[in-house]
């Protein structure tokens, strides 16, 4: 069966950081996920990740935090120095933090420059992170006016033109419910390139329960097909973080 992340730059936010770790893993996830951590030194979240038996899912690349950053750069022509180096500490706090993951982000582009861009950095960076696990993810632009990786087919062939096996997809089924409205269809189409999951409700981006995303049907169907990664819970509580657990699984 999947396992259960928290999103922690999200989630239990009632808490400052450190101590989300272990309201975390008193609610029963098993592993956590911090979009940006930069701001906090590696080691001060590994102690607190493994004090509370977490494993650290995934971290996103590049360092601007949450409250503001761009989101990437990596299809932005021009800025490919910037993007290396954004990666290259990315991947020191990745491998400081053991996370399974880093989810390369594409930021504010558009057009065959920008493809040809980001193709290119993602080259780059699968032959510089060999051992390390890379993800794409497919944003919506709603959300994210702009943001130049907003469409499965297209993240679905930069995979393939990229061939390695370190690269894979980023699957969140909010984003694929703003972007195709049929989240179990673009989940069919995608399923074998997936490497990671996350998921909030739809409409609002609030708790899983709320919307009209059938959950338990998309739970299914992901043990049905084999998938066995993580499945994260990428949202905005609607109500105090624990009060708004009730969809998530416990054994
Ligand atoms: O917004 C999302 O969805 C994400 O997964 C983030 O990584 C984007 O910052
Ligand atoms: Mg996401």
């Amino acid at each position: 069966m999947a396992r259960f992340a928290a999103n922690l730059t999200m989630l239990f936010t009632e808490l400052p950081m450190l101590d989300r770790f272990a309201a975390a893993a008193d609610a029963g996830f098993q592993g956590v996920e911090i979009l940006f951590p930069y701001d906090i030194p590696a080691r001060e979240l590994s102690r607190a990740a493994v004090s509370a038996g977490l494993e650290m899912v995934l971290i996103n690349t590049p360092p601007p935090n949450w409250a503001g950053g761009p989101r990437g750069f990596a299809a932005q022509p021009g800025q490919e120095d910037r993007f290396r180096h954004d990666f290259d500490r990315a991947l020191r706090f990745a491998q400081a933090l053991r996370a399974r993951h880093i989810h390369v982000m594409s930021g504010v582009a558009e057009g065959a420059q920008a493809r040809a861009t980001l193709i290119a950095n993602l080259a780059w960076a699968v032959q510089r992170a060999p051992h390390a696990s890379l993800t794409i993810e497919p944003i919506n632009r709603t959300d994210f006016p702009g943001y130049f990786l907003s469409d499965f087919d297209l993240a679905a062939d930069i995979i393939a033109q990229i061939d390695a096996p370190n690269l894979g997809l980023q699957f969140d089924a909010y984003h694929a419910r703003m972007i195709e409205g049929d989240v179990m269809a673009a989940w069919q189409r995608v399923a074998p390139l997936v490497r990671h999951v996350q998921i909030a409700g739809w409409p609002g981006r609030h708790e899983p329960s709320m919307g009209d995303i059938d959950y338990p049907a998309f739970f299914a169907a992901l043990e049905d097909g084999g998938y066995r990664g993580w499945i994260s819970a990428e949202y905005n509580p609607a109500r105090h973080t624990e009060t708004g657990l009730d969809w998530l699984p416990r054994p």
